[in-house]
C-alpha cells in the first residue's frame, strides 16, 4: 500500500501554468498526487517526464497513472541527472539545452519512505539504520554513524539538522560505537536522547527528529543534488516556462531564496548613466511576492504539511 498525501496540490500545479499542450517535468513523482493532477490537465499532445530515485514509487506510479500513460515518460534516477536525462529525450533544444514549459520540485521523502519500518529513516519504527531514498545507493545510514568522525558528525548534525547539542549527540554516537556498532534506528534514537539536556528533552518535537533529518540529508545529499538541479531547471526552462518548489525546512528554502536572488541580479549601473553597461539582466522573475503555505483545511487534514512552502519562478 502506497499512501502519500499530497502537500499544496492545487497550488503548486497552478504555479506551473499549465498548457495542455506544454513539457513538464515532475522531479519528485513519490506517490504521483502532483503528476496525476499535471497529467490531466495535459492533451495527448502534452507531455510529462517524472523522476524518481526511488524505484517503489515508479513501480505504484505506474499503476495510478494508468490513465494517461500515453503522455508520461517515467525515469528511475537522480534529479541531479536533469540535464543529462532530458538531454536523451525527443524534445525541443535550444543550443543543445532541452526546453521544457514547467518543472516541479516537492523535496523530501514520501510517507511510505518514513513509514515503511525497513525503509530505516523512522525513530518511531525500529529497524536496520538506512535512510537511502535509493536504495541502490552505497552510502547508509549506518555507515556515517559508526564510521565517520565526531567532527564529521558534529557538522552534519549542526548544519543539517540545526541540532544546538551537536557537539553532545556526536560524542555520544562515538563512545557507545567504541563497544558495539550502533544499528537500529531505535538505538540511536535513544542514544540521541539521551545526549539532549532532561530539561530540553521535555519540550517541542522528539528528541532524536533533528539528528534523524540530519543523517537523512547526509545520506542522500539532499542539499547538494537540490542546489544543483535547481540551476540546471532554470537552464532547462522555455521562456514563460515555470518552476515550483516545495520545501520542508529552512535549509531547502534558503537555497532556493538564493538561487531565485543570484537570476535576478540588480543592475549596478550608476542611476545618470542613459543605458544600461554592466550587463546584470534578470532571467526569471518571481509570480508571488511571498512563498505560499498550506491553509488551515490543508494542515487539519495532513499536519505533516506544517513545515511546507512553496516558491515559484518564471523563465523571461
Ligand atoms: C515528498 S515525495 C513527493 C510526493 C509527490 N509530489 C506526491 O504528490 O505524491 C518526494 C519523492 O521524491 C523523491 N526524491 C527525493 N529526492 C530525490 C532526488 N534527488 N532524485 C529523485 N527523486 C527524489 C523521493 O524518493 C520521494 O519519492
Amino acid at each position: 500500500m502506497f499512501h502519500h498525501i499530497t502537500v499544496l496540490k492545487e497550488e503548486a500545479v497552478e504555479a506551473l501554468n499549465i498548457k495542455p499542450d506544454g513539457i513538464y517535468v515532475d522531479c519528485t513523482l513519490g506517490g504521483a498526487g502532483h503528476s496525476s493532477l499535471i497529467a490531466s490537465k495535459l492533451s495527448s499532445k502534452g507531455l510529462l517526464i517524472a523522476f524518481d530515485q526511488d524505484e517503489s514509487a515508479i513501480e505504484h506510479a505506474k499503476e495510478k497513472m494508468h490513465p494517461y500513460l500515453d503522455r508520461v515518460i517515467f525515469i528511475k534516477s537522480n534529479f541531479q541527472n536533469l540535464k543529462e536525462e532530458l538531454s536523451h529525450l525527443d524534445i525541443p533544444k535550444k543550443d543543445q539545452t532541452p526546453q521544457v514549459d514547467g518543472i516541479l520540485f516537492d523535496l523530501g521523502v514520501s510517507s511510505p519512505q518514513l513509514d515503511e519500518a525497513e525503509r530505516g529513516f523512522s525513530y518511531n519504527h525500529d529497524a536496520e539504520l538506512d535512510m537511502r531514498m535509493d536504495q541502490s545507493s552505497s552510502l547508509t545510514a549506518f555507515e556515517i554513524v559508526n564510521e565517520w568522525s565526531e567532527q564529521q558528525l558534529i557538522k552534519i548534525l549542526f548544519e543539517y539538522g540545526e541540532e544546538k547539542f551537536a557537539k553532545r549527540v556526536a560524542k555520544r554516537i562515538v563512545q557507545t560505537r567504541l563497544d558495539a556498532p550502533i544499528k537500529s534506528t531505535k538505538e540511536l534514537a535513544e542514544i540521541v536522547k539521551e545526549a539532549i539536556p532532561a530539561a530540553t528533552r521535555r519540550v517541542g518535537p522528539h528528541p532524536a527528529k533533528r539528528s534523524f533529518q540530519a543523517i537523512r540529508i547526509a545520506v542522500n545529499d539532499e542539499l547538494g543534488v537540490f542546489d544543483s538541479a535547481l540551476h540546471q531547471s532554470i537552464e532547462c526552462l522555455a521562456p514563460k516556462g515555470r518552476v515550483s518548489v516545495i520545501t520542508f525546512h529552512s535549509l531547502e528554502d534558503r537555497i532556493c531564496k538564493h538561487i531565485f536572488s543570484h537570476y535576478m541580479p540588480k543592475c549596478t549601473c550608476p542611476p545618470d548613466f542613459p543605458m544600461c553597461v554592466c550587463d546584470k539582466k534578470a532571467t526569471i522573475k518571481l509570480p508571488h511576492r511571498k512563498p505560499i503555505v498550506p491553509s488551515e483545511a490543508e494542515l487539519e487534514i495532513n499536519p505533516r504539511a506544517r513545515s511546507a512552502k512553496l516558491r515559484a519562478a518564471e523563465k523571461l
